[in-house]
């Protein structure tokens, strides 16, 4: 497979704030061998940090105090119930609402400093493509606003690996759900961000493409370093992707448990049928169990 990101590879992103331990290459930070390649083609991201981080909703409270660091350069996963708080910390990760109280640090800079340099890109739910423009376009827009290079072949490449060579032309509004998700996918990837926030990225995505998709995106982001943060309903996909899964409790949202994902990678779809593997997502969905309310009378 080419390589959509040539430039984000060899990018040189400067330490700051409580980076300190993120200076080790990235294979060593994600807890695996390291490579033949080593990984270490940039320096990772800085660690995130979450202090005492609430968020209100007038009278709803979605997400309890949670102090919280996440590895920079690592993937994690958020899982939970319905209605925990998942989005709501993606988008206080994102800056794109303020906690109602405390303090979040992505290394020396607010999510909003971040994203305001676009050093941060998310794929949501609501793939919130500009509907005047093509696949093409806004794929081309997801690094333009990024402030990179025009890369037209760097595109290309990215609309063929999540699944929509021949829709190049085509408007949001000619695209299936799950299609328009993919397009926001390699918007979001053609952004090359140092942090990659995905909300459900696959979720309305058919089996197959998921698949390709949970093989071959892991590599682009474990080379380059980014810091992945994603949602998902699915455990094993949470396994699969991750480094890390945070089971979130029922709003207001606490993390109930922090379980750590040391499986090698790359992770080929035959490690979903090994006991190692099998005996995490027991443990994740143990710890959502755990988390639920207690059923009974109220
Ligand atoms: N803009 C908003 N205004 C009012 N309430 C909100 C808003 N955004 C989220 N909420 C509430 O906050 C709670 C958490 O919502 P959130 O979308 O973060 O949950 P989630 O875990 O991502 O859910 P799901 O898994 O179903 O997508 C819910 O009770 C929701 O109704």
């Amino acid at each position: 497979m080419s390589r959509p990101w040539p430039c984000w590879a060899s990018r040189s992103i400067p330490a700051c704030g409580t980076a300190r331990s993120s200076r080790r290459p990235v294979a060593e930070r994600r807890g695996g061998p390291s490579s033949a390649s080593g990984i270490t083609a940039r320096e990772a991201a800085p660690d995130i940090l979450l202090q005492g981080v609430t968020r209100d909703f007038g009278a709803v409270a979605a997400l309890a105090p949670i102090d919280l660091r996440i590895t920079g350069g690592a993937v994690t996963a958020l899982v939970g119930p319905s209605g925990c708080g998942k989005s709501t910390l993606l988008r206080l990760l994102a800056g794109l609402i303020p906690p109602s109280r405390g303090h979040i640090l992505v290394g020396a800079e607010t999510p909003d400093a971040l994203r305001r340099r676009a050093g941060l890109a998310m794929a949501f739910q609501d793939a919130a493509l500009l509907p005047w423009r093509s696949v093409r376009g806004n794929v081309a827009l997801g690094r333009a606003l990024a402030r990179r290079p025009r890369d037209p072949r760097a595109d290309e490449a990215l609309i063929g690996l999540v699944g929509l060579a021949g829709f190049e032309t085509w408007r949001p509004a000619e695209l299936s759900g799950g299609m328009r998700q993919r397009a926001a996918i390699a918007r979001a990837l053609a952004a090359a961000p140092e942090l990659l926030l995905l909300d459900e990225p696959f979720g309305a995505v058919d089996e197959l493409t998921r698949e390709r998709l949970n093989a071959e995106l892991p590599p682009l982001w474990e080379t380059a370093g980014a810091t992945v943060i994603l949602v998902t309903h699915s455990v094993t996909e949470a396994v699969r992707l991750s480094d890390r899964v945070l089971v979130m409790t029922p709003r207001p949202a606490r993390i109930a448990a922090d379980i750590p994902v040391p499986l090698p990678r790359p992770r080929a779809e035959a490690l979903a049928a090994t006991e190692r593997f099998a005996g995490i997502c027991a443990a994740v969905r143990a710890a959502l169990r755990s988390a639920e309310p207690a059923a009974g009378p109220r």
